[in-house]
């Protein structure tokens, strides 16, 4: 975890190229471009290769998948493992539906993610763990977190992000913990399909250190929203999302580092 990635990404405005859901989409490039980033999202296979050619990352959101969305995955995916941008993939609800499970394992066989970034349901769902997800939340199940994460990392050679109440950060060896949040993350729906897409815009700017570039993404927002729930005086997910936004934009690395619970 690095905060001063924080400087680094405002200083260098990567694009990140996110292949989103139709129902985060305006979040997702909101989130990023607050932050510092230049979002740019895409609908179309043939502009793949030329879309991944600007990009400094891409994030690959599983969320309303189509079969013409996933062709157009395979097709940035290959594009940016050739050009060696970084992948990041969020597999949404792949431990609800098995037909978005058997579509994530089609895809990470054809492209490599560089880091998969998925919430508790979801990451067991790709490690092939026991556990009862719920849609597009995590669900219930038991077991070690942490080794499960090691496992789904391990399994598919990458960074593995599992989000929730402490975001676990793992190669498959090493482990990084984020203990900052909020509960009202999981009032407003696509808290995680952000931190996707904020995981490829560190990417971008530390592509040759992954686990630090994901460690500090899931710091940033995770201690961004905590900075912002501590303002509320009530449990307001409307102002939670729109003040999580104006923070975003103006939290600093000093900010965080003052409230950051990392081990
Ligand atoms: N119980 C919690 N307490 C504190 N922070 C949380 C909690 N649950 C999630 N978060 C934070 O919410 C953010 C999104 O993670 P989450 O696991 O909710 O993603 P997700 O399930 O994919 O969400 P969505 O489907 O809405 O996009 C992360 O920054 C995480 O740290
Ligand atoms: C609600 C919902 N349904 C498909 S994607 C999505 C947004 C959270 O990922
Ligand atoms: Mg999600």
């Amino acid at each position: 975890m690095n905060l001063d990635l924080l400087t680094t990404l405002r200083q260098q405005n990567p694009i990140v190229l996110t292949l989103a859901n139709d129902v985060t989409v305006q979040d997702v490039a909101n989130g990023l471009n607050a932050l510092g980033a230049s979002p740019i999202m895409s609908a179309e296979v043939d502009e793949a290769e030329a879309m991944v050619t600007i990009a400094g990352a891409v994030c690959l959101n599983l969320g309303t998948l189509t079969k013409l969305q996933l062709a157009q995955m395979r097709a940035v995916g290959a594009a940016a493992n050739q050009q060696h941008k970084p992948v990041i993939f969020d597999p949404v609800a792949v431990g609800a539906v098995p037909y978005r499970l058997q579509a994530a394992q089609t895809l990470l066989r054809a492209v490599h993610a560089d880091i998969i970034r998925g919430n508790a349901g979801e990451i067991a769902a790709l490690a092939d763990w026991d556990w009862q997800a719920k849609g597009i939340d995590a669900g219930t199940g038991s077991g070690d977190l942490v080794a499960m994460a090691q496992a789904c990392a391990q399994k598919y050679h990458c960074v593995v992000v599992l989000s929730g109440a402490t975001d676990i950060v793992t190669d498959g060896q090493q482990v990084v913990r984020v203990h900052n949040g909020t509960e009202l993350f999981q009032l407003h729906v696509g808290s995680g399909d952000l931190l996707s897409s904020l995981v490829a815009a560190f990417a971008a700017v530390q592509p040759q250190d992954l686990l630090a570039a994901a460690a500090t993404a899931a710091t940033v927002l995770a201690g961004t929203g905590e900075l912002v729930a501590a303002q509320l005086t009530a449990s307001r997910p409307g102002t939670f999302a729109m003040l999580l936004i104006d923070k975003l934009h103006l939290v600093t690395p000093a900010e965080l580092s003052k409230i950051a619970v990392v081990d």
